[in-house]
């Protein structure tokens, strides 16, 4: 985002980083280290921008730093920007007004560059003359507790200990962090340095400045917070002529007080009501997870509980949707959850059937049970993902497979959409559509992992 230019709206975090790693003003290999990683979460829904804000909040939260509110929706450039990334051999007045094209002060100025520089250090290998020694593994940190966000590089430079590169560098050409930081006759600096509290409060805010800098025809998000109650389905599909399967899983937000004290129960909707006077059980109970406690956990301390449920539920009036109960076993109190009033939904029309789905080689097959009533055709939209010159990061192209009906079974029909997946689209996800319904946002990595099973 040190490219922005707040008077166009262009520039700033839209991941044109990938193709501008080849420039001088980008030296070390950093950012190809940063996108080889987020590369496993690269998506047709997630874009790199995205995951570049994610790895800073994350980067700054796991070494104990503040929770930088997380909003989503950048979109990525498809080309390098600008040039113009600030360097440490440049004066004070041209990082003020590259700063300040940005919309940062000089006082952004000073926490920004503060902030970033309480972790990590310089590079001999990328910048010998600021080192002074070029060895591979020569690190120079930034202050005396290099993997750890805190206030050291604010009190350390204050109280003259600082061993920053930036600062005490032998040429003082290169010392750009000790111009940055006496800006504004240190009054930046001491407010950082006042507390660990306001440090941490003041890089959030900042930070959170800098990752929302964005080009303006971007709209981001509100910030992402985890819902108290989130469903998974791990398969909905069709079992035989008279059953459809429902597996999945329920991420329960809760707390060391009471993670083993819930359950969850689970009550569905029909699409269609029994016929005569037959009645039908809609309730689903989960049983709580048990792998690794059936625990997984936030890095900013929040505690989830995971809870399982497998239903085979009659063909003839399936499912629409299902809302919640969480029940504390010591007391009998209960808890709602109804999606807002709009229950969690569920549209068997078109069933995925990952098991009679694989794929052989580079060979995929893809099987959905679709209901007979819906004559349409039927197509997977499938994300192909290939290489792009002169970025790490892959394209994406949507490619349309078309499907072949085959057997009859109960109300269904199965279809085999057939295509072929290169080992670099191995991971991707696909959707599968017939007419107005369809499900969305399938992984195809599970695909390579097994054989296809007749039905
Ligand atoms: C005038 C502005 C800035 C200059 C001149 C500057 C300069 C530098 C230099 C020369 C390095 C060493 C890179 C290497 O050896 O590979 C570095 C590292 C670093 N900078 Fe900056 N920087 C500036 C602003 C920022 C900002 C705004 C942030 C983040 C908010 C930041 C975060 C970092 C981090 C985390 C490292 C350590 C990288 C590592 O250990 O691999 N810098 N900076």
């Amino acid at each position: 985002m040190a490219t922005y230019d707040k008077a166009t709206g262009t520039g700033g975090l839209d991941a044109s980083i990938q193709f501008e790693t080849d420039r001088a003003e980008n030296a070390g290999d950093a950012f190809n280290g940063t996108f080889a990683f987020t590369n496993n979460y690269y998506s047709i829904r997630t874009s790199a921008a995205d995951l570049v804000a994610l790895s800073t909040v994350l980067a700054v939260g796991n070494c104990g730093g503040p929770k930088i509110p997380l909003r989503v929706g950048r979109v990525d450039a498809t080309e390098g920007g600008a040039l113009g990334v600030p360097e440490p051999q440049q004066d004070l007045d041209t990082h003020k007004k590259k700063f300040a094209k940005a919309g940062f002060s000089t006082e952004d100025m000073i926490a920004m560059v503060a902030c970033g520089h309480t972790m990590g250090g310089v590079h001999g290998k990328t910048f010998p003359e600021i080192t002074e020694n070029n060895t591979e593994s020569n690190v120079v940190h930034f202050d005396s507790s290099e993997s750890t966000f805190d206030v050291k590089v604010a009190t350390e430079y204050l109280d003259g200990t600082t061993q920053n590169p930036l600062v005490i560098a032998y040429n003082d050409t290169l010392n750009s962090d000790k111009r940055i930081f006496g800006a504004d006759n240190n009054v930046t600096m001491k407010a950082l340095a006042s507390d660990p509290k306001t440090f941490q409060s003041m890089c959030a805010d900042i930070f959170e400045r800098m990752i929302d800098t964005v080009p303006s025809t971007v709209t981001l998000t509100e910030p992402l917070e985890p819902i108290p109650l989130k469903p998974y389905i791990t398969s909905f599909s069709l079992t035989n002529t008279t059953h459809i399967t429902l597996t999945g899983r329920i991420r329960l937000l809760t707390g060391l007080d009471r993670y083993d004290d819930e359950r969850v129960t689970l009550t569905y909707t029909p699409r269609t009501l029994p016929a005569g006077n037959s009645t039908l059980i809609t309730t689903i109970v989960t049983s709580p997870a048990n792998f690794k406690l059936g625990i997984s956990s936030g890095i900013f301390g929040e505690l989830f509980k995971w809870h399982e449920f497998s239903v085979a539920l009659p063909a003839s009036t399936s499912i629409k949707s299902f809302t919640a109960t969480v029940t504390r076993v010591s007391t009998g109190a209960t808890t709602s959850y109804d999606n807002a009033g709009h229950g969690y939904p569920l549209d068997d029309t078109v069933l995925y059937q990952d098991r009679q789905s694989c794929r052989i080689g580079n060979d995929a097959t893809i099987v959905a049970a679709i209901r007979r009533s819906v004559d349409a055709p039927v197509v997977a939209k499938v994300a192909r993902k290939y290489a792009k010159q002169g970025t790490l990061v892959p394209a994406i192209e949507v490619e349309e497979w078309k499907g072949e009906v085959g057997q009859e079974v109960g109300d269904y029909n199965l279809v085999s959409i057939k295509g072929v997946q290169q080992p670099e689209s191995y991971s991707t996800h696909f959707d599968i559509l017939a007419g107005e319904s369809g499900v969305e946002y399938l992984g195809t990595s599970a695909l390579g992992q097994k054989e296809c099973e007749a039905f």
